[in-house]
């Protein structure tokens, strides 16, 4: 907007002004105003003064003789100029032009404007005093000496129809340039006529015409496109600037249809210039963003510095170093290996990554690739070393590729993977810089697109740093108000850093106060809230027209979206849930459910999960659990079946650890060395941005009320749980009113547990629910409480 007003004002400086003071402008200016009038007065004087003028002209010097013009001499002298030896009437032209002139000069517009006026001033007055040259032998008057003289030349030359042909030429010329004149216009005034005169004759014909009740018929038609094209006929009216043809003096019923239905071929060409017109909201939208600029998210942490690649370590063994000698002895032992089984190989080829090389072989033309395939161990035993993989044959390549671990592995800095120009140039909406690949090249993932993560491997293998480098790299380009962190940290050690940027990246629960979940009770609690923000994201989205959160963020950033109906901009959720398998087993479906849910639904409104596992058994990673995360990462496993439930296939047992993972995306695997972030860099990372202006509070998921919290609940004797008595004497005991103790000592799901609870509660041996704290036990020992039972059943 900015931009278009300067060059609207430059345009306008453009234009030529006159560069006089405001006083010589004023004195110029009225001058030529009073020069117009009197040109005026002096030419109207000489329709009546000039014969007698005639024989004083010559006599102009002489002050004896009086002049009869209103303006004596000069007037007589000015108007015999321009009108008798000019251009007849239509000189009178110069008397405008000139008045205008005053007018443009003390309003000080813009003289190129002034000069087209005088350019089509001068040319009409020549094309009057040529038309009016026909009757100059009548009325010398009307054309001037010029008029009469340029016609008559013309007439020489091109005769007398020739003459009035090229006035006519000139007429629409002048249109058609001046007023936009086209042919439809044309037509339109020639059907306007025709129609009048008709409507005319139909005028003084109705009583009689037995042609009615066939013009009704037309009536009706031609009416409905009258008034759905009644705008278009104004509009045309006015550009052509004719004048209106006759009206009808007082249509009938059917004679002005008539008239319409005429016109209505002409009137359809019209619609389709018609510039096509925009509705109401996106008029206000298109106001709102030219008056505010599109709306920024950001813009209430504007100051926001990202943090800078300073902080995170720069390590010395980075950098592939070829050990030629290694790679010789490697290459040598697996020729012979593969010779000793009488497999041939016609070519070799190296690829040397961060911690493993790749050789990529070519056997002779007959050998069966399962025969390559069984020799893993027997490769792995000659090359002394673990974690051998054989990939046979590679997707896409025609080669079957031998991984061999290096014997110094390099370290892939997070520093590394994040100034790559890959991550720093990406558009994606959630870029992950996970790695690099063993072609040593950054590895960056869009994880909106996964669009749920499964991560898993065995204790000590990389998982921590893996999610580590997940949320730094999110970090690293997406701001504050772009994306909210949900943590579940079971381990209660892992994610405690992040605590420092809560108020700027994490979301949580309005009533807890910790954002970062270590109790697995709660998680029940935030998963089920995130489910309510997934339906509440939706009916958003639904009422938006938007099929997914980025086209309803663009159009919330475009001002089309009213805040007042409850839009808002929707920040990406993702949630990362550590050690999943220890939820499962305390909480099991209560937690698969939402999870679940969330997993098969939350892509489109921008909540991705990212769940992490050591044990990736099948009763923790269940089939729908499976089915919903395409996206997984393996690190390394113990055991193949391990292997085969993360990745539907063997290769996470053959890795080597310290990061060395495999990236699967639904097809085939990649293998990766996953970046490494270190404690005191991600402390650093989170004390930079801890230190910057955060907001009010962590953002705020919907409020869920969980089955602990309800009220008064009657429940029926007969309806008891079995393990009542058991869960009232476990609570009695421990004088302590907590579902978790009971599924603890009862070895029961949250959900039972929590059932109890309520019957405990109606029962009236624990008090009712207090928020976080462990209700109140009522009953004071064993004795009371068989007492109390006693009397119910009585
Ligand atoms: N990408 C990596 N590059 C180099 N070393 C790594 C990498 N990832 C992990 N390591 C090494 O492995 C160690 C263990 O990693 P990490 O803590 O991530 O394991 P984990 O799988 O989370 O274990 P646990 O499940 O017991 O928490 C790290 O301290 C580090 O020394």
């Amino acid at each position: 907007m900015a931009k278009k007003k300067t060059k609207a004002t430059k345009t306008k400086l453009s234009k030529p002004r006159l560069k006089l003071s405001n006083q010589q402008k004023l004195i110029l200016g009225s001058f030529l105003l009073i020069a117009g009038v009197l040109l005026f007065i002096s030419f109207i004087s000489y329709f009546f003064t000039g014969t007698q003028d005639q024989s004083t002209l010559s006599e102009f010097t002489n002050k004896t003789v009086a002049s009869k013009n209103w303006l004596s001499k000069l007037g007589a002298w000015l108007s015999h100029f321009f009108i008798y030896k000019g251009f007849g009437v239509a000189a009178f032209m110069f008397a405008g032009l000139v008045f205008l002139s005053g007018i443009f000069v003390i309003t000080n517009s813009p003289l190129a404007k002034l000069r087209k006026h005088w350019f089509w001033g001068i040319l009409i007055t020549v094309w009057f005093a040529v038309l009016f040259g026909f009757f100059s032998k009548t009325w010398p008057l009307l054309g001037g000496v010029i008029g009469y003289e340029m016609n008559a030349y013309l007439q020489i030359y091109i005769g007398k129809i020739g003459t009035i042909l090229l006035l006519l030429f000139g007429l629409i010329t002048y249109l058609a340039i001046r007023f936009k004149l086209t042919f439809d216009h044309i037509k339109n005034l020639f059907f306007r006529v025709k129609s009048g005169v008709e409507s005319n004759i139909q005028n003084t014909k109705t009583d009689t015409d037995d042609m009615v009740p066939l013009d009704n018929n037309l009536a009706e038609e031609a009416e409905a496109i009258k008034t759905a094209f009644a705008l278009d006929v104004e509009k045309q009216t006015e550009n052509t600037k004719q004048s209106e043809p006759p009206k009808p003096e007082k249509p009938t019923d059917t004679a002005p249809s008539f008239q319409v239905d005429v016109e209505t071929p002409e009137m359809t060409i019209e619609v389709e210039e018609t510039p096509e017109e925009l509705s109401e909201t996106d008029n206000l939208a298109n106001k709102l963003v030219a008056d505010f600029g599109q709306f920024d998210p950001t813009l209430e942490l504007g100051n926001y510095q990202f943090p800078s690649l300073d902080l995170l370590k720069k390590y010395d063994s980075e950098g592939i170093t070829i050990n030629q000698s290694e790679l010789e002895e490697n290459k040598d032992k697996i020729v012979e290996t593969l010779n000793n089984y009488k497999i041939g190989i016609t070519n070799i080829k190296a690829t040397i990554g961060p911690t493993v090389t790749l050789y990529e072989i070519i056997p002779d033309a007959g050998v069966r690739i399962s025969k390559i395939k069984n020799l893993e161990d027997d490769i792995a035993l000659s090359l002394s070393a673990l974690g051998i993989r054989i990939i046979a044959p590679i997707p896409g390549k025609g080669t079957i590729g031998i991984e061999v671990p290096n014997k110094n592995a390099t370290i892939v800095s997070m520093r590394s993977v994040i100034a790559s120009q890959k991550f720093q140039k990406s558009e994606m909406a959630l870029p992950i810089a996970l790695g690099k690949t063993i072609s040593n090249e950054t590895f960056v993932v869009d994880l909106a697109k996964m669009p749920h993560l499964l991560m898993a491997g065995a204790t000590g293998q990389g998982k921590s740093v893996g999610l580590n480098a997940v949320l730094t790299s999110l970090l690293y380009k997406k701001h504050p108000a772009e994306v909210k962190f949900v943590l579940v940290d079971p381990k209660k050690v892992e994610l405690t850093l992040f605590n420092k940027i809560e108020r700027h990246y994490l979301a949580k629960l309005p009533d807890s106060e910790e954002a970062i979940i270590t109790d697995n009770t709660k998680v029940i609690n935030t998963l089920n809230s995130l489910c309510i923000e997934m339906d509440n994201r939706y009916e958003l989205l639904k009422n938006a027209f938007c099929r997914n959160i980025a086209e309803y963020n663009a159009k919330f950033k475009a001002r089309k979206l009213n805040p007042n109906d409850g839009h808002q901009f929707l920040p990406y959720i993702v949630l990362v849930v550590d050690e999943f398998a220890d939820l499962i087993m305390t909480a099991g479906k209560e937690v698969e459910t939402p999870i679940a849910r969330l997993a098969q639904l939350a892509r489109a409104i921008g909540i991705h999960l990212i769940v992490a596992t050591q044990r990736p058994s099948v009763n923790v990673i269940t089939g729908i659990i499976k089915a919903n995360f395409p996206a997984r990462i393996a690190f390394r496993v113990t055991s193949k079946i391990d292997s085969r439930t993360i990745l539907d296939g063997a290769g996470a047992d053959q890795l080597i650890g310290r990061g060395d993972m495999l990236f699967t995306q639904g097809n085939e695997m990649i293998r990766l060395q996953c970046a490494f972030v270190d404690t005191p860099e991600v402390e650093k990372i989170t004390d930079f941005i801890g230190s910057q202006k955060a907001y009010p509070d962590a953002h705020l998921l919907p409020e869920y009320v969980g089955e602990e919290s309800g009220t008064s609940i009657d429940v029926d004797i007969s309806d008891r749980d079995a393990l009542f008595r058991d869960a009232a004497e476990i609570i009695v005991t421990a004088q302590q009113g907590s579902a978790s103790l009971l599924q603890r000592k009862l070895k029961l799901g949250y959900n039972r547990a929590g059932r109890l609870i309520d019957q405990l509660e109606a029962a009236g041996i624990v008090g009712g629910f207090e928020g976080s704290k462990a209700r109140q036990v009522l009953v004071p020992d064993l004795t009371a409480l068989n007492q109390l039972l006693d009397n119910e059943n009585t």
